[in-house]
């Protein structure tokens, strides 16, 4: 589902003389449906580098990132949001809030883009937030003036209510308390077992122990070791 070949990573540093930085060479890596892969490796060995390629937020020198049949690398910014769509999602720590939506509408949003009707997308955007523990008081609210935990248990309903072919994980169970960890763990594990690809960074180890089939060390991308 995900097939990443030959991928190479610099950044330019436009404001310190245009130096270029290589950061990744020749990195592969296959993820197949329903297999869970954790990227680990040091403080900055690349795990974010690699996920935002995988999202399309940064681009690759070189190499091909396939989700499905569409290369990341080559993809037009159409076909990039077309993927994001309905094929890749992407739980990232933080909700990217916007002002006057309500939690309801924020979560049921991805399914209601890809034409599930309001009723369903509605009762699943509920069920989910009924089991990430947000009152019922405040679905009808903008998360704005929700706390951090709120607004990052709403993120995870969110990223969770449409079925995604292939997801991204970044560091899901982070500050949550035993409870709510439980949940998001069980929702990796329902996305995983309907044949989700899905890759994950997840400093919390017994979770990426409990989810993942295998564990990638970006450091073997770096590009010192690939020359
Ligand atoms: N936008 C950027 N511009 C310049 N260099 C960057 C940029 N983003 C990342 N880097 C560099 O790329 C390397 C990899 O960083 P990255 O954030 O991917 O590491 P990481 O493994 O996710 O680290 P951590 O576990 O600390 O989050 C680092 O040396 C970092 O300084």
């Amino acid at each position: 589902m995900i097939r990443i070949e030959n991928l190479s990573k610099t950044f330019t540093l436009h404001n310190q003389g245009s130096a270029v930085i290589p950061v990744m060479a020749k990195a592969h890596l296959s993820v197949a449906p329903g297999e869970c892969v954790a990227l680990t490796g040091s403080s900055g060995a690349g795990k974010s580098t690699l996920m935002r390629m995988i999202y399309g937020n940064y681009l690759a020198a070189a190499g091909s990132i396939h989700i499905g049949e569409t290369d990341i690398v080559t993809a037009t910014p159409r076909e990039i949001l077309r993927l994001r769509r309905h094929t890749l999602g992407y739980v990232s720590q933080f909700l990217r809030v916007v002002p006057r939506v309500p939690t309801r509408e924020v979560v049921a949003e991805p399914l209601l883009v890809t034409g599930t009707g309001r009723q369903d997308a509605f009762a699943r955007a509920e069920s989910l937030l009924a089991r990430l523990n947000i009152p019922e008081r405040l679905w009808s609210l903008s998360p704005t003036t929700f706390s951090g935990g709120e607004q990052q248990r709403v993120n995870i309903a969110r990223g969770f209510a449409y079925d995604y072919p292939a997801l991204l994980l970044d560091e899901p169970t982070a500050s949550l308390d035993a409870q709510n960890r439980e949940t998001v763990l069980r929702l990796i594990e329902e996305a995983r077992d309907r044949g989700a690809a899905i890759v994950g960074i997840f400093h919390d180890e017994a979770a990426r122990e409990r989810l993942c089939d295998r564990e990638v060390d970006v450091t073997a991308f770096r590009p010192e070791r690939a020359a």
